[in-house]
This record gives C-alpha cells, sequence and structure tokens, in this order.
C-alpha cells in the first residue's frame, strides 16, 4: 500500500530528512531535477515553458528549467518577477543560477504573449503553487492557468496541480488540469479526491531521499492507497468443494411500496458478486411484484405498515433470518419510520455480520438523533459491521447534516469519529465518494476510484450488494475488513468500467453494473495474480 500524508505532515518528513543532512536546497534540487526527469521521459519534447511562481514551488521550476537547458532543451521560463526580486531565498538562488545558465525567460509578460509562446511549447512544466497555495489563484497565475488549460500542450505539475489544493482536493475557480503530476515525498489526499481526480492526471511520486519512507511512516499517514497485492488474501481461494450456502449466504432486507427496485439491484449484485444463496426480504405487498422479477432470489414478505413499510413485527422475524445467513445487508429503498428504525436497531443488537446501506444508515441516525458518535453502546459488538454511507448520509450520523463533509480528508475524519465511537476494529465505515475511503481504527484504505459512469441511480444499492457478497464469502479477521470493502469497491468500479465500454459513458444504469459484476472480478483477481502481465489504467 502506499502511504498518504496530511500535507501539514508532510513538513515534518521535510524537517526529518534536514535532521539527517539532506537540507531544504537540496531537496529542492532534486524535485526540480524528478520533474526535469519526466519532462525529458515525454516522447518528441524540444520545447518546454516552465510557469514558475513565487515561493519553493516556483524554485522547483528553476531547477527543471536549469536541468533542461542542460540538455539542449529549448526551455523558457515565465515568472511574474525577475529572479533578483524574488523575496525567498531558496528560490531567487537557483532562479538566478538558471540565469546564470542562460534559460530564456519572460518576465510579467502579457496575456497575448503567453500564448504566442504556448503554440510552439511541447511540453508546459507547470510550478507555480505548491501546497502553499490556499484560496483562489490571483493574478498573474489565473490568467497563466487559462491559458495553459487552453494550450493543448502536455502539462507537467510540480508536486500539485496549480489551484488544487493538496490537502482537500477541492479547486475554487481556475485549476491547471494537468497530464501528469510528479508529487515530491509522497502522496497527498488532495491529489486523489474530488477535482484532484481531474486535474492530476498520472501521479508519479518522488520520494527525493532514501530515508523518506522511513519519515513518512513516521509522520502518521492519514490513509494508504490499495496496490492490487493487498488484496491477495482478503478472498477465500476458489474450491469446487462448495455448496450453495457455503458459497456465501446472504439477506438483503429493505424496500417500501415507493422504492421496490433498490433491494431488487442489492439483491442481484450480490447474487452475481459469487454469493451462492441470496434472500430477500421485503414488505409483504413488494413481495409478490419483486419475485415476479427474479426466479432465482426467493423473496419473504414481512408484515407492513399501510405505507408499505416495515412495521414493527418485522423486526424479530428478520432478525433469525439473518441468524442463519452469513451476512445480512439492510437498508436500499426502506424508507425511515418507526418500523424501519427498529428494523435496523434489532440487527445492529444481533451478533450477525451486518451491512448498513442507504435508508438502513438514515434509520440510524435517526435512531441516534444525528449523533452516532454519541452513543458507543450501540456499536459494541463481535461480529463485523460494515457501514457504507455516501457524504450526506455520513454527515447525518454525526451531526453534520447541514454541511455534510465536502472532501475525502474530512469524510475520513467523520468516518473516524463513528469507528472510534467504541474504539471497535469490528467496525469499518465505507465513505462512499468520488474517491472513496474504507476507514476502520486500524487504517483508512482507499480503493482505485472507478469511472463517473457509477454516479447514477442504484449503483450505491449494488455496491451494498457487493459489500455483502464479500463479507458472505470471507473469512477474515475483522482487521481485513477494510481492505475487503476496499475490494469490494474496485471490483463495482470496474464492472462500472466495463459497463461504459458496453453503454457508453453517459449511458451506463445500475443494471448494466450488475451484469458486469462477475467479470469485473475474474479480471481483477487475474490481474492480482498476474500483475505484471496486465495494465490497469
Ligand atoms: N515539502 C518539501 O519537502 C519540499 C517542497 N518543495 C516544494 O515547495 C513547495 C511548497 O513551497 P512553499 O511553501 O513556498 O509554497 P508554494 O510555492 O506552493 O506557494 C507559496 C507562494 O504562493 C503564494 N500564494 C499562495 N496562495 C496564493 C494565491 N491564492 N494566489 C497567488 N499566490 C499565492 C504565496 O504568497 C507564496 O509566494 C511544494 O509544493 C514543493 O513544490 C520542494 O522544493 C522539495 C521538497
Ligand atoms: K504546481
Amino acid at each position: 500500500m502506499q502511504p498518504v500524508l496530511n500535507v501539514e505532515d508532510v513538513k515534518r518528513v521535510e524537517s526529518g530528512l534536514t535532521e539527517v543532512g539532506v537540507s531544504i536546497s537540496e531537496l529542492m534540487h532534486r524535485a526540480g531535477t524528478a520533474a526535469a526527469n519526466e519532462v525529458m521521459r515525454t516522447d518528441d519534447v524540444s520545447s518546454v515553458t516552465v510557469f514558475c511562481g513565487l515561493g519553493n514551488n516556483g524554485g522547483d521550476g528553476w531547477v527543471a528549467a536549469e536541468s533542461l537547458r542542460k540538455r539542449d532543451i529549448d526551455v523558457t521560463v515565465v515568472t511574474p518577477v525577475a529572479p533578483d526580486d524574488i523575496q525567498g531565498d531558496l528560490a531567487r538562488v537557483v532562479a538566478k543560477s538558471a540565469q546564470s545558465a542562460g534559460v530564456k525567460m519572460l518576465v510579467a509578460p502579457p496575456k497575448g504573449r503567453v500564448e504566442e509562446l504556448l503554440l510552439s511549447t511541447d511540453v508546459v512544466v507547470d510550478a507555480m503553487l505548491g501546497t502553499g497555495f490556499h484560496g483562489d489563484p490571483r493574478a498573474p497565475f489565473d490568467i497563466w492557468i487559462e491559458c495553459i488549460n487552453a494550450s493543448g500542450a502536455t502539462v507537467i505539475a510540480v508536486d500539485v496541480p496549480s489551484g488544487l489544493s493538496a490537502q482537500t482536493g477541492l479547486a475554487s475557480s481556475r485549476c491547471v488540469i494537468a497530464d501528469m503530476t510528479v508529487t515530491m515525498l509522497v502522496l497527498k489526499p488532495g491529489l486523489l479526491a474530488d477535482m484532484g481526480r481531474d486535474a492530476c492526471g498520472t501521479i508519479v511520486v518522488a520520494p527525493l531521499a532514501e530515508q523518506t519512507e522511513r519519515l513518512v511512516l513516521e509522520a502518521d499517514p492519514v490513509a494508504w492507497r490499495a496496490d492490487l497485492e493487498d488484496y491477495v488474501d482478503v478472498l477465500a481461494p476458489p474450491s469446487n468443494a462448495v455448496d450453495k450456502f457455503t458459497r456465501g449466504s446472504v439477506l438483503v432486507v429493505g424496500g417500501s411500496l415507493r422504492f421496490p427496485g433498490a433491494p431488487l439491484l442489492a439483491a442481484q449484485a450480490a447474487a452475481r458478486s459469487g454469493a451462492g444463496y441470496v434472500t430477500l426480504a421485503v414488505p409483504e405487498p413488494v413481495a409478490p411484484i419483486l419475485q415476479s422479477q427474479m426466479p432465482e432470489i426467493p423473496v419473504m414478505g414481512l408484515p407492513s405498515d399501510p405505507d408499505g413499510t416495515f412495521s414493527a413485527e418485522a423486526a424479530d422475524i428478520v432478525a433469525e433470518l439473518a441468524l442463519k445467513r452469513t451476512a445480512t445487508l439492510v437498508g436500499p429503498g426502506m424508507r425511515v419510520s418507526g418500523g424501519t428504525v427498529g428494523v435496523v436497531s434489532k440487527l445492529i443488537s444481533s451478533e450477525v455480520p451486518l451491512v448498513i446501506d442507504a435508508d438502513g444508515l438514515n434509520c440510524l441516525a435517526r435512531l441516534t438523533s444525528n449523533k452516532l458518535d454519541d452513543f458507543p453502546e450501540l456499536l459494541r459488538r463481535n461480529e463485523p459491521l460494515i457501514l457504507t454511507p455516501h457524504r450526506r448520509e455520513l454527515g447525518r450520523l454525526v451531526g453534520q447534516q447541514e454541511v455534510p463533509p465536502a472532501s475525502l480528508t474530512a469524510a475520513m475524519e467523520a468516518a473516524r469519529r463513528i469507528v472510534w465511537t467504541d474504539g471497535g476494529s469490528e467496525i469499518t465505515v465505507v465513505a462512499k465518494g468520488s474517491a472513496t475511503a474504507c476507514v476502520s481504527v486500524d487504517a483508512a484504505v482507499l480503493p482505485k476510484p472507478g469511472p463517473a459512469a457509477l454516479a447514477t441511480a442504484g449503483s450505491g444499492d449494488v455496491l451494498g450488494g457487493v459489500v455483502a457478497a464479500f463479507l458472505a464469502r470471507s473469512n477474515v479477521g475483522n482487521d481485513d475488513l477494510p481492505v475487503l470493502s476496499a475490494l469490494a469497491c474496485e471490483v463495482h468500479g470496474y464492472a462500472g468500467s466495463i459497463a461504459a465500454e458496453r453503454f457508453g459513458s453517459h449511458g451506463v444504469m445500475a443494471r448494466d453494473i450488475i451484469d458486469a459484476l462477475g467479470l469485473a472480478e475474474d479480471a481483477l483477481e487475474e490481474q492480482i495474480a498476474f500483475p505484471e502481465s496486465t495494465d490497469m489504467d
């Protein structure tokens, strides 16, 4: 797994490196050289424009420019001020060095001149704003960002695309859209989430020093990006000595007259994700509708209120059914009512492996008056519990219903409050978003995110079914639940990619993701077993 460090903790690595004799100035030289090396790997590069800012990110850019000049590249630096006028000592020194080495420069050029230069530029190096950036990019950087994005040149960002927050992954107005980001020392969360996914392109980590790896670990990574090899042990090896029950049995509890389709999607997804036996428990009037849709999956009609949601009598029946299954998913399409809150409450207090999704989470929020983290006794259990909230559901669980977590780091923080409520390693929160984090008290694991095609109605119900099926099939310890959940997310994401190929990136419906799940899992398992022979990007 690859560590991800909060930006403020990167400074600890930097000072640790200084203590072992790698100065900031040396780091800047290595950073600039690392960026220049990536430029040289680009096909047919002869002319490069380096846009430099006024801080150390700009310093990296000046070093890169000098390094490229020495390799006979036609390089021009665009800078707001002449080297002599740069305030920061480090950046000024490297800028003057580049100037002495004969690097061409344009100081505070008008927009038209920048556009003209970009017409004959193969590669842009973006070294305007790095981790010291905050707020909105001010002139001239906002203007230059616009010119760079319009240029069509290959763009390599130094550390982080200018205009993007390396911490939050949010970008307010303008932000460089790079083809590649050469990030220094370690991954930062903002590169992996939200706008970061569009802005960074391929991410290359430049460790800069051999001590970096150790220092990063000591600086307490906020998350870990999963590699394929991390999934090797979480799914039981295939065996022919199985029957439909030993392959994992899943109970899906949910549905209402208003939303009958959601549990259907979840149950189908569980079946397509390798659970040998899937059963649906829905309010009584919904049962005949669903049974006619799905001959493979037995549908049980449970006591219902007149509005077509579970009544109070359903809870005990659900709990009995759940005891006979290897995993239970509760929530899809269930609505929030006295009866459904009772069902969720009963399942949580039963010792059954449990996944709570969608309205199951909203019931939990109702049950705890939006303060799940104030109810440790509720989450005290020995069997696995996986919550799969999107950001709004997550917000409702931890008192942020008005302003839900807006970034990956904020979502991870909210998820941590839940898992630490009872300090339980058997709880995992799958905090869903354009980048998803699978958070337990031990770790936050980031699966490779899927395509935007996944953002479609019912896609969350499908993921709930995949997670439940994987929980039912696996025999991992509770410590491995974040990795298991991350694998479920990757299979879901990969299925989304297959579906997008079949139906177009704008044409995917949840049912298409379901149909691709089996093939997606096979393809991923192949790549996990033979990582060298396949290219995941
Ligand atoms: N952390 C490390 O160990 C290393 C950091 N290095 C580089 O140093 C960078 C961080 O350097 P700094 O802390 O100097 O920060 P930056 O270079 O990111 O930015 C600071 C400069 O940007 C300006 N600025 C901030 N917000 C702005 C806005 N909204 N509009 C316009 N200007 C704005 C500031 O006034 C300041 O001049 C990293 O991103 C990386 O590129 C590398 O040199 C190597 C090692
Ligand atoms: K940058």
